[in-house]
């Protein structure tokens, strides 16, 4: 992970001691259960604990030796463990530990990325009511389309980011398995009951069938939720980049006191955090190939996915918690000029208001192909000769004033808009 995007409680979580930390907490957690189902004697698990050993040095030492982490974790950790140190790893395979701990890991990681999204998701949903009456330009293909609410842009991201919590919540549940289960997933040296018991000490329930392995597909799911967070995240970003356009100017990003935007052009305020978080976003995407490639494992598993892990389940849970956290920022502090985004509506000088045309035009008794021929004569005349749609309109059709402030008001746009706005109460 680069140093520069690694946030705290993150970050913590991720060092090798912590993941050591978690190996352990798996290891006494199967010692628990032996001693509660009375195959380990009283008192065993609580001197294992009191005795385990947990020294990051001597095991990466031992590791330089026997060239095996999980069995240079077992011979460092249980180096000072009494009799009990027997009951340490008795029946279990190494991936029994490190894929019942990298579900703990990823679930713990998880719960603060689920957080953080709670929060952009309210801040979203504020923003769209504060802007919910400010008629701005919709704009498909990049080319003014028609006028809609301000407000709705935000209110989209919401439901965006609504539609998400569902899916990590699911992705979260689907994540919340050990396995306990031996060499091959099939319990031949371990009681199916110590694995029930043991995982029920970790909140983890068993995983349905196992091989060596937790089948990755359920991996994958999670990270590609991962990537639709980090996707709704850089529309957002792009949105703003669009809108920040010196030509636009509708929004801009936080610039904070001290703040330089360019070292050549003092002038300059870049929107350099949404393009932060577009990048970002990318990085994010690119381990949705890397965890649907590694669903596909040799018979009861080979360890290709091993070092994929340990690049992709840090980076990615840092990456996307750093981007929620400054996405909400954003969205907090960013400025919208209104009167700009008021003025821009009418670029076209009324351009986007030919569909109102076309419908009075029909309700007055035109047909539709002859209304849409009419309209766009003026129009396309109006574009090459930049000369005001309104008034072509009005003296070429007749409408009386009172109709053409009917016509061309970017307020009508929104009175349905309540309609979808009730959707979020
Ligand atoms: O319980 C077992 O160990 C069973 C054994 N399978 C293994 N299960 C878990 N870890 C194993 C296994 N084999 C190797 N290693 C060690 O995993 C480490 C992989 O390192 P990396 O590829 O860098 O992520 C690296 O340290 C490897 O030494 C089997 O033969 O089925």
């Amino acid at each position: 992970m680069v140093e520069r995007y690694a946030l705290e409680p993150l970050k913590s979580h991720w060092t090798l001691e912590s993941q050591y930390k978690r190996w352990l907490e798996v290891e006494l957690a199967v010692i628990r259960a032996y001693e509660e189902l009375k195959v380990a004697p009283k008192g065993t698990y609580e001197r294992a604990k009191k005795n385990s050993y947990l020294n990051v040095e001597e095991i990466l030492e031992t590791e330089k030796v026997v060239d095996h982490d999980v069995i240079a974790f077992i011979k460092v950790t249980t180096s000072k463990m009494g009799d009990e140190s027997r009951y340490f790893h008795f029946g279990l395979t190494s991936s029994d530990v490190v894929d019942t701990a990298n579900s703990l890991a990823l679930l713990r990681a998880t719960r603060y990325i689920y957080a953080e999204l709670e929060n952009l998701h309210e801040v979203l949903l504020k923003k769209a009511f504060e802007y919910k009456k400010l008629p701005t330009i919709g704009r498909t293909h990049g080319v003014h389309a028609e006028p809609t609410s301000f407000g709705l842009k935000y209110l989209s991201w919401a439901a965006e980011i609504e539609r998400n919590i569902e899916r990590l919540k699911n992705a979260m549940d689907e994540i919340s398995v050990g396995k306990l289960s031996g060499a091959v997933g099939n319990y031949a040296n371990i009681d199916p009951e110590v694995e029930k018991l043991a995982l029920s000490y970790l909140s983890l329930k068993p995983v349905k069938v196992a091989t060596q392995v937790i089948p990755r597909d359920i991996h994958a799911n999670l990270i590609n939720v991962f990537a639709l967070i980090a996707s709704a995240i850089e529309r957002i970003a792009v949105e703003i980049r669009h809108l920040q356009k010196t030509e636009t100017l509708e929004v801009q990003e936080p610039f904070k006191k001290g703040q330089r935007g360019s070292s050549a052009m003092p002038h300059k305020k870049n929107p350099i955090l949404c393009e932060r978080l577009t990048g970002m976003s990318r990085v994010i995407r690119s381990y949705v190939n890397s965890a649907l490639e590694n669903i596909v494992l040799w018979h009861e598993r080979d360890i290709s996915h091993s070092s994929v892990e340990r690049y992709m389940f840090p980076d990615i849970t840092m990456t996307l918690f750093y981007m929620i956290k400054k996405a909400t920022y954003l969205i907090e502090n960013l400025t919208v000029f209104e009167d700009n985004v008021v003025k821009n509506i009418d670029k076209t000088k009324g351009l986007v208001y030919s569909q109102r045309v076309l419908l009075k035009l029909v309700e007055k008794g035109y047909t539709r192909e002859e209304a849409y021929k009419e309209v766009q004569k003026i129009a396309l005349k109006c574009w090459e000769n930049k000369s005001s749609f309104k008034n072509e309109v009005k003296n070429y059709f007749k409408f009386s004033q009172e109709e053409i402030d009917e016509i061309f008001n970017p307020e009508y746009y929104l009175r349905n808009i309540d309609v979808i706005y009730e959707r979020f109460k």
